[in-house]
């Protein structure tokens, strides 16, 4: 029989016999005929998708009785584990969870199953592969943290995004309400914060309201992550369970903060949870307040309409955010029917000649007396570097610091209707970008950000570490860092959305243009690739 193995950064399925060579480095303790890696043994990307073909699982009777699965699966199951506290504290205690107690569970069938998992994968063919999958989220019959004993703290790091008061406050809540946690620190100002302020405690009562409210109760900031100091400090102030909210480089940084608790032999719980306005973290459904600035991109697209249409050859540019993926711009184009062009990052543009924009423009001018235009603010980025002969800046965590596209397409746009085609435009260009992202959520991103904090909470009282919670097909799951981090979500070229959208909005594809070609040709080449190795 063969097993699969799984790690908190890498899965593998093996042959039973390849454990021996393994197995002083491993703990076996699922009931799923899963061995748990207790370290962060590395693994080539390539050997695991080597070793995922020809594997079979016997999934074994559970060990706390919950149901038995004997039944024999032939196909390749894969689950991406995440670390357990015990995998480096093998003799911690375990205590029945509170909420046993807890009124408003009383009639829920209220624990996860440890069997229950999410398919990362819920497209299938009759024969292919179970796949990936990841551990349900949720409360766990037991829990590794007596109540009294939880010192938690919270921070938010990186840029800001509808919602995060709403995680901040639901953390606090699901604590105190549903595990009896009096101790909850919130650390100031993003990692920094951990070593140059004072926390503040919060309640409930000190909460309450901040879900009302734009921005972070906690503030925020970029760079200042020090893995050594943070820890330091944590392990100073005696806390045991952190709760960090924030983006991609928050998580990465989160994973340090995790693998440096493990490596001292700390029973502190690290939980992640991805913020970002740019809908950019890979495996998630959805980043939270993505919905709230969709919303609020309306009102600026709409503006934009009622300015352009109310003038003779009105042109219309909206910028908003997306780095370095145009979900934002894609959705809000989607959301609108008033767009006539939506430029984003993953798809270049070119403006002169046969198939460019200015035609393009031309033409819906000539058609319809005015167009508007929505741009991501990480499109056409070359075209505005050339222009400027800017130097590459950074922000204080690396990011590469963007030029102004909407004020360059502006002027290009301006000075070719004006100087080469001789035609007077009215001009309007409205940049919103900081508006969709400092606002409070919606009601259905509230709700997603409760269900967010909550999910972390039972987590981290169940043991859990080094985790990132979200939801993948829409169920809840705690996924290992490692893959959100590793590789950014954009929108594919290839996908339908894109094409509902040019089906849409009419605009050109831009097919032209080498440089598309080229990256759409290496987008059905990667999906060529992983068809295949899905297929293995
Ligand atoms: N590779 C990394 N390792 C450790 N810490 C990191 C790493 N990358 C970024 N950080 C830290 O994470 C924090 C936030 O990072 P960043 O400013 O890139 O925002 P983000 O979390 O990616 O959010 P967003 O991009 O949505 O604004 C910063 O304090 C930064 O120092
Ligand atoms: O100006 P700030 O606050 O650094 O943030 C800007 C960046 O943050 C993001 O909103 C991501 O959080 C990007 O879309 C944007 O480029
Ligand atoms: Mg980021």
């Amino acid at each position: 029989m063969e097993i699969a193995l799984t790690s908190a950064t890498h899965s593998l399925s093996l042959p039973r016999n390849s454990v021996p060579s393994l197995s002083s480095k491993f703990t076996p303790v699922s009931s799923f005929g899963f061995v748990k890696f207790a370290t962060t043994t590395k693994f080539s990307l390539r050997s695991q998708l080597i070793s995922r073909q020809n594997c079979s699982i016997k999934d074994q009777a559970s060990t706390d009785g919950a149901a038995n699965v004997t039944e024999e699966h032939n196909d390749d199951f894969i689950l991406e584990d995440v670390p357990h506290l015990t995998d480096f504290l093998p003799d911690l205690p375990s205590y029945p969870n509170p909420l046993k107690k807890s009124q408003a569970y009383a009639v829920v069938k209220t624990f996860v199953s440890p069997e229950d998992v999410v398919a990362q994968k819920i497209v299938v063919q009759k024969d292919s592969p179970r796949g990936i999958h990841f551990r349900r989220a949720g409360p766990r019959e037991k829990v590794y943290f007596k109540s009294e004993e939880v010192r938690a703290c919270i921070v938010t790091c990186g840029g800001l995004c509808p919602g995060i008061n709403t995680v901040i406050r639901e953390i606090v809540c699901g604590l105190s309400n549903m595990y009896g946690v009096n101790e909850i620190l919130g650390i100031q100002g993003g990692y920094r914060g951990f070593y140059s302020k004072n926390t503040i405690s919060l309640t409930p009562k000190s909460v309450n309201d901040i879900h009302k409210r734009g921005g972070t109760f906690l503030q925020t900031s970029r760079g200042g992550h020090d893995t050594n100091k943070i820890v330091d400090n944590i392990q100073d102030r005696g806390i045991n369970q952190v709760y960090i909210i924030g983006g991609d480089g928050t998580q990465k940084g989160a994973a340090a903060i995790s693998k440096e608790v493990e490596r001292r032999g700390l029973k502190v719980a690290v939980a992640g949870i991805p913020k970002t306005i740019d809908n950019d973290i890979a495996v998630i459904d959805k980043s939270f307040g993505f919905d709230t600035a969709v919303e609020e991109a309306q009102r600026a697209i709409n503006a934009a309409h009622v300015e352009v249409e109310s003038v003779e050859n009105g042109v219309g540019i909206v910028k908003l955010m997306g780095r370095y993926s145009g979900f934002i711009a894609m959705h809000a184009t989607l959301a609108s029917r008033d767009v006539d062009c939506c430029l984003i990052p993953e798809s270049p543009f070119y403006l002169e000649g046969q198939g460019g924009l200015f035609e393009f423009v031309e033409q819906r001018l000539k058609e319809n007396g005015h167009i508007v235009i929505v741009l991501a603010e990480g499109a056409g980025q070359e075209y505005v570097a050339q222009s400027f002969h800017a130097a590459d800046e950074k922000d204080a965590s690396g990011n590469r610091l963007l030029l102004d596209v909407g004020l360059w397409l502006t002027q290009k746009i301006k000075d070719h209707f004006t100087n080469v085609r001789k035609m007077a435009i009215n001009m309007k260009y409205i940049d919103p970008t900081y508006m969709i992202r400092a606002i409070p959520s919606n009601a259905s991103d509230n709700i997603y950000c409760t269900l967010l904090a909550q999910s972390a909470v039972h987590g981290a009282m169940a043991g859990y570490t080094g985790f990132t919670v979200g939801p993948v097909n829409s169920r809840h799951a705690y996924i290992p860092i490692s893959q959100v981090t590793e590789t950014q979500n954009t929108v594919k070229l290839t996908d339908r959305m894109w094409a509902r959208l040019l089906a849409s909005t009419n605009q050109p594809s831009f097919l032209s243009c080498d440089v598309v070609q080229e990256r759409v040709n290496k987008q059905i080449l990667d999906e060529i690739h992983d068809m295949k190795i899905t297929s293995i």
